[in-house]
């Protein structure tokens, strides 16, 4: 049976950040995610998800400097000591707000380095990372993005991310399947979902190509959900952006 989490990034933006919460509790939600955290106190952020009765599903490491087009740097070489940083104060919040799950996102890829050079920098900062979240229980998510949306991100594909998340031998370290990106670079889901299979450790979704509610567009979400529900049991974090206002748009939970 599928759960939802919504995503406060993305969802109920009608409204200021923290009054999403109360928004989501009273949409029927019992989770929320979201991208970044850090302009907001742990502390006042903790007192929302206890004030709502929500749970914390998911966010993000700090990215770098996101309008100029930073997407992490996970992956990328001679950016380790921040990456450190950065995991240091996801870690924090995550205590905080009760979090089991932390994205830890790539980067665009400096083509000052190779790939492989990348390639080993994301598995030594991952391992580095997981060992120090598994201490509190804690997962690392890598997630592949599309090339429409991310063009030049270290990790596009499904499988890649599966294999990473293989050769860094960590228990905690998983794949953060979101459907939008990979019917747009792989496609062929049913079977994708199977063969990443329990290595998934967060799912979200949104239509494709427009990233609007998953009652629209090329998936068939009610058919994808019966296929999820027996790799994943976990939150699946409503990652979209509303076609009008929110609300209205969730009438397609009714179906999922
Ligand atoms: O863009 C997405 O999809 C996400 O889930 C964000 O966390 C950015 O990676
Ligand atoms: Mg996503």
């Amino acid at each position: 049976m599928a759960k939802f989490a919504a995503n406060l990034t993305t969802l109920f933006t009608e409204l200021p950040f923290m009054e999403r919460f109360a928004a989501a509790k009273a949409a029927g939600f019992e989770a929320v995610e979201f991208l970044f955290p850090y302009d907001y106190a742990k502390e006042d952020l903790a007192a929302q998800l206890q004030q709502h009765g929500l749970t914390q599903a998911l966010f993000n490491m700090f990215p770098g400097d996101w309008a100029a087009g930073e997407r992490g740097m996970a992956a990328i070489p001679g950016r380790e000591a921040e990456f450190r940083n950065n995991a240091e104060q996801a870690l924090q919040y995550a205590i905080a707000l009760g979090c089991k799950k932390v994205h830890a996102m790539a980067g665009i890829v400096d083509m000052n380095h190779s790939i492989d050079s990348h390639r080993d920098t994301f598995i030594n900062n991952l391992r580095w990372a997981a060992d120090l979240y598994a201490e509190h229980g804690i997962e690392i998510q890598i997630e592949p993005l599309n090339d429409r949306d991310a063009p030049g991100y270290f990790l596009a594909h499904q499988r890649d991310a599966l294999e990473l998340a293989k050769a860094t031998d960590r228990d905690n370290v998983k794949v953060q399947f979101d459907l939008y990106h990979a019917q747009i670079m792989d496609g062929d889901l049913s079977k994708l979902i199977a063969e990443i299979g329990s290595y998934i450790g967060h799912v979200q979704i949104a239509s494709v190509p427009e990233r609007h509610e998953p009652s629209e567009g090329e998936l068939n979400y009610p058919h994808l959900f019966k296929v999820l529900d027996k790799h994943y049991a976990g939150y699946i974090g409503c990652e979209y952006h509303p076609r009008n206002d929110t609300v209205s748009g969730l009438s397609w939970m009714a179906q999922a």
